[in-house]
Formats: C-alpha cells, sequence, structure tokens
C-alpha cells in the first residue's frame, strides 16, 4: 500500500537562533551598534544610488527611563523599506536587499540578512519606523524574539528613512550608556563617510568629525609626516619610526603601515585594524599581511574583501592571498627605495627589524643582494654585519646549531677564528645562499668535534707523562659516554673543551628524559638510543696542556685527586657549553663541591 506523501515548511525557531549568533557568532553584545551602523550606512548607500548628490547622515540618541531602563533610537535618512519590502527582509531570517540583482551590492557591507537580530541580544523587541524613499506610508514593524511582529500604517507625515527603538534588557543596561555607546560608534564607525550625531537630550556631537589624515585624497603630497606618525599615536599608542603608504588594486585596498618603534616577536603576529568599506571589521586581523611583515602595524580599509558571517575576519580565499601580496609588495618596495636612497633611516630600521628583513631576504633574490651586507649576525667575534664578515674572512665558517656555537665560540674566539651562530630563525639559510651572490667565497659548516681536531698536539715525551692521566680520566668519563682526549689550545685560561655531535647532544636530551619520566615511555626512548647505537663514547673532553693547572694535574701522582678533578672539569666543561645536567651529573657536581669544602677545613 502506498504511503500519501505531504508537503511541509521548515521552520525557525528565533530564540535558539539568537542564542546561536550571540553564544558563537558574535564575540560580545556589543556588535549590536555595529550591526545598526552597518544597516544605517547601507541604506543611505542605496539611497545615493538613486540620488548620487545625496548627503546622508545618521543620528543616536540615548536617555534613560526612570525605571532603570534605558532607551536607544537609532536613525537614518537612507533607503527605507515598503510594506513589502518589511514583510520580505525583515521577516524572513537570511533575506537580504542587497543581494538583490538591481542593487549594486558592491556598495553594501551587510550581505546575509541575519544582522539585524543581534539587537534581541540586547533588548526584548525591535521596534522600528520605516518609510521608502518609493513610498509616502510609514510603517510600524515590531518584532519579538519568540519570532511574532506587529506591522501597522502609520498616519502623518513622515520623512524617508528608517527609526529603530530599543530598549535594554535586565543586565544589558551598560551598553545604552552613553559613554559606552560613544565609545562603540567610535570603534566601529568613526571611518564612515557620513556623519554619526550622538545626543542624550542635553549634549549631542559629531562622533566621527576628524578622521586620519590619509584617508584624504592626495594626503601623501599634503599631509606632513609628523602629522600622520601623531595620529598613529593616538591611535595605537605608539611613537613609530615611520610610516608606509598601502595600496591594492585587488580588493580595493588602501591603508598606512606604521614602522614599529620596537623589536616585534615573530611568534605573536602583529594585529592590523582592518575596515571594510568604512566600517570597523576587527582590530585583531593577522593574515591580512604576509607572515615576515611582523615589524609594522596596519591601518587598513578593503572596498572588496569577502567577510565571514561573524563580519570579525575575511574569508581566506584567493583574493586575499592576492591582496596579502600587494600589500607585501609596498612594503618590499618601500624597502628598496631606503637601501637606494636614504641608507641612514634603512640602518636605523634594521637596527630594531632585522629579523623580518631576514626572513624577506631568504624567499627574495632582489632583496638579498641589497640587504645581505647589513645585516647583523652573532659570531665568536661578536656581533658583525655580513660586510665586516666577509671582509675578514675568505672561507665562512657556521655552526648550525645555537648548542654547537655555544661549545665553541670560546675557543674559536681565542684562536681568532670567526664563526657565526647559524642556530638562529633564518641565519643557516642566508648564509647557505652566500655563494649564489658572493662564488669567490667558501661556505664551512664547523662541527664542534672537528675544531679539537684542529689543536695542537702534544710532544711525544709529552704524551707519555700524560698517560697515566688520561687512562684515570677515561674510566672516570665512561659511564657519561664521553672520552677523554689531550691537546694545546686558547684561551689558556679553558682547562677542558667538551664537544658533541648535533646527534649525541639529541641522545643526551633524550636520556634526561628517560630519567625523568614513566617507565613506559623510558622503555620506548631506551629502545629509541639502543637504534641509534648511542652505547659508545657520544661526547669527548679536551683537556688543555696549556692551562697552568691541567699541566699540573697531568704531572701529579695522587691519582684519586685526579679522578674527583676530572669529575668536576667535566661537569664545569658542560655548563659552560650550556649542556643540560643529567641527574648523575648532577650528583657528581654536588658531591664534587663537598668533597672540596671538606678538603679545605681539613
Ligand atoms: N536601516 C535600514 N534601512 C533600510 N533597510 C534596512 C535597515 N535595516 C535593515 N534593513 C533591511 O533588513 C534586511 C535585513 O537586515 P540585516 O541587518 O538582518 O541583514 P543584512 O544587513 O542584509 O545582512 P548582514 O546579516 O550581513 O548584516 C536588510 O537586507 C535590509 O533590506
Amino acid at each position: 500500500m502506498q504511503q500519501e506523501e505531504s508537503n511541509y515548511r521548515f521552520q525557525v525557531n528565533l530564540q535558539g537562533m539568537i542564542e546561536l549568533l550571540s553564544g558563537h557568532l558574535y564575540s560580545s553584545p556589543r556588535v549590536y551598534l555595529r550591526e545598526l551602523l552597518q544597516n544605517g550606512t547601507d541604506a543611505i548607500r542605496a539611497r545615493i544610488q538613486h540620488d548620487p548628490d545625496y548627503e546622508g547622515q545618521i543620528s543616536i540618541e540615548v536617555f534613560s527611563s526612570g525605571d532603570g531602563h534605558h532607551t536607544l533610537i537609532f536613525e537614518d535618512d537612507g533607503i527605507g523599506l515598503s510594506e513589502a519590502e518589511v514583510h520580505t527582509f525583515l521577516a524572513i531570517i537570511g533575506e537580504s536587499s542587497k543581494r538583490r540583482a538591481e542593487m549594486r551590492d558592491s556598495d553594501f557591507i551587510g550581505r546575509f540578512g541575519i544582522g539585524l537580530l543581534s539587537c534581541f541580544v540586547v533588548s526584548d523587541e525591535i521596534v522600528l519606523i520605516t518609510r521608502s524613499i518609493h513610498s509616502d506610508v510609514a510603517i510600524e514593524w515590531r518584532g519579538k524574539p519568540d519570532g511574532t511582529y506587529l506591522l501597522r500604517r502609520l498616519e502623518g507625515e513622515f520623512s524617508p528613512g528608517t527609526r529603530i527603538y530599543l530598549r535594554s534588557k535586565l543586565g544589558f543596561e551598560e551598553y545604552f550608556e552613553r559613554s559606552t555607546v560613544r565609545d562603540l560608534c567610535r570603534q566601529y564607525g568613526g571611518m564612515l563617510p557620513f556623519p554619526i550625531s550622538l545626543s542624550d537630550g542635553m549634549k549631542s556631537e559629531i562622533i566621527n568629525a576628524v578622521k586620519p589624515p590619509w584617508l584624504l585624497p592626495d594626503w601623501q603630497h599634503t599631509a606632513a609626516p609628523e602629522a600622520v606618525l601623531e595620529h598613529g599615536r593616538q591611535l595605537f599608542g605608539e611613537n613609530f619610526i615611520d610610516y608606509i603608504p598601502l595600496r591594492s588594486e585587488i580588493g580595493d585596498v588602501s591603508g598606512i603601515a606604521f614602522i614599529l618603534p620596537h623589536r616585534a616577536s615573530i611568534a605573536a603576529k602583529t594585529q592590523h585594524q582592518v575596515y571594510l568599506k568604512g566600517m570597523l571589521l576587527s582590530e585583531h586581523v593577522e593574515n591580512i599581511l604576509p607572515d615576515w611583515a611582523f615589524f609594522v602595524k596596519c591601518m587598513i580599509n578593503t572596498n572588496d574583501l569577502m567577510p565571514t558571517a561573524s563580519r570579525e575576519e575575511f574569508y581566506e580565499d584567493a583574493k586575499l592571498a592576492q591582496v596579502r601580496e600587494s600589500l607585501g609588495n609596498c612594503l618590499r618596495d618601500y624597502l628598496v627605495y631606503l637601501a637606494e636612497h636614504d641608507l641612514p633611516r634603512l640602518h636605523k630600521l634594521i637596527a630594531i627589524h632585522f629579523l623580518s628583513i631576514k626572513a624577506l631576504a631568504v624567499q627574495d633574490d632582489q632583496l638579498y643582494r641589497l640587504f645581505i651586507k647589513w645585516l647583523p649576525f652573532e659570531t665568536s667575534q661578536g656581533r658583525l654585519t655580513m660586510e665586516q664578515i666577509l671582509e675578514l674572512n675568505t672561507e665562512i665558517r657556521f655552526t648550525s646549531s645555537l648548542d654547537e656555537f655555544r661549545q665553541i665560540s670560546r675557543v674559536t674566539a681565542a684562536q681568532s677564528m670567526c664563526v657565526i651562530n647559524g642556530g638562529y630563525v633564518f641565519d643557516t639559510e642566508l648564509i647557505l645562499r652566500l655563494p649564489q651572490f658572493f662564488p669567490q667565497y667558501e661556505i664551512v659548516r664547523i662541527n664542534p668535534l672537528d675544531i679539537t681536531e684542529s689543536f695542537e698536539e702534544l710532544t711525544i715525551a709529552e704524551l707519555q707523562s700524560a698517560l697515566a692521566f688520561l687512562r684515570t680520566a677515561d674510566l672516570v668519563l665512561q659511564p657519561f659516554g664521553c672520552k677523554a682526549e689531550i691537546k694545546k689550545y686558547l684561551p689558556l685560561e679553558l682547562p677542558a673543551l667538551y664537544s658533541t655531535s648535533e646527534e649525541a647532544t639529541f641522545m643526551r636530551s633524550v636520556e634526561r628524559t628517560q630519567e625523568q619520566t614513566n617507565p613506559l615511555f623510558a622503555s620506548i626512548l631506551e629502545s629509541l638510543s639502543q637504534a641509534f647505537g648511542m652505547q659508545t663514547p657520544h661526547g669527548q673532553l679536551c683537556f688543555n696542556y696549556h692551562n697552568p693547572v691541567i699541566a699540573k694535574l697531568v704531572r701529579s701522582d695522587n691519582t684519586a685527586l685526579q679522578g674527583k678533578a676530572v669529575e668536576m672539569i667535566y661537569v664545569q666543561a658542560l655548563l659552560m657549553g650550556h649542556h643540560p645536567l643529567n641527574q648523575q651529573e648532577m650528583r657528581l657536581l654536588n658531591n664534587g663541591l663537598l668533597h672540596l669544602i671538606e678538603l679545605g677545613m681539613r
């Protein structure tokens, strides 16, 4: 038997929708004012499509009724709504007049048809009085969060436009206070092109009268640089060192990038203030500039990027990627200009923001060629620019990790050997690219174990006298996976140098974790170290025969003293190389110290 089929319609539970929006889509109840400002602006822009000379405005009034509630009246003299439009656009969630074919939708900020619902987060009723420019009749619409609404035609004279009345919900009064409304209007609407007046019945003010100079046409030729920087200071509270105008035809983007007066971290992405068609989208947009541009803070307006429904970010699409590239090019062109025409300013910038420039030079040949000379690197002879390094050396030596650099920086410095620490971000990549631009230089990666090989050997007689000591040292060091060596090197004050390979440093950290972790993980790590074959010695302690204490120790016939001294020198060498100590080594240090104290007291 065939069942009869019936057609039903989906229903929307409006209360549920409001909870969804307020709990998940909107970051705060404050956005209700943003949505009102956006609808008012869109309505004026729609009216201008009919009358290009029209100059619209928005006015807001706030007052408190004696019962503790507050009321906000929001009025625009935009296009208004007819009775039929009220039924369609206000009563159907998701309907928006701004996606209609007859409207030039690129003028509008709204598009999803849900923004007005944000008013229910702060008010139990939305009362809207509107008259369309195409109709003589004004309509009153009263919407409730339970999904019902009342509609009536109003008698009397009304000029075209829309007025919205909101009464504060219990607990949401603060969002209606004059000072809050003023701050929110400034924050969201400070850059809107139409005047926004705010009044509390006693005092009235235009809250967006003063605009930043860079929003004026031709500002680059007319505005004084100090005035631009001063405006940046007021906006972001920083004394920026310079600014760069930004422009991208794709996305119709314009704005300004201020150069930060302090070093910025790559990890903490700079957040920019971004506007969409003059309305603040967010003060925390991170993805509008390339990753390397962490030395600037921007204020940007776009007329042609797609906001997400929360209206706090942009869709990560191909257009956004192109905008990012164009804005990156503005910054890049500025740097190139400085390199060619204004070196003092470039040096000032590099002194603070060399990391950004390194990030850029790594991926861009032209910038590499332009900037590499002035970029600073840490070397065993102190901080030097690449130009200074190239002047002093024909062979460019570097270590690829900070650990390795720390192991050898003191000894290499003492032999007047320049070794660059390639352990910092971008540095090894920059060094490896050198031969591409300076083929006359040879690049050598230094392994700390190689350094000891270049030290002066002991004479046969000296070596014979040191054999007993070396045997004792080997016995002491064996449990620590370390073998003893003895050579002559500078600086004299250094008694011994601990060196190890990168893999062995890794294995030391595995061993330390093994000590601290639970038995299961420890056994996994154990099998890992076996797989790496790390049971054989992986470190080397090279004693310095030039050091007077070592020379004496080698000649001593007190084996017990020699053993204790080797333990302490080993731990000291580890600490000097910034190698963290494991439990066994900690014990060695503690016992050794106590032993010394005891000796002193005897
Ligand atoms: N002040 C106003 N003047 C004229 N029409 C308005 C006004 N406010 C709202 N509307 C009408 O109500 C519709 C729904 O508004 P709502 O704010 O919910 O969504 P939207 O602005 O279209 O899109 P979005 O959700 O992206 O903000 C609008 O498309 C518009 O037609």
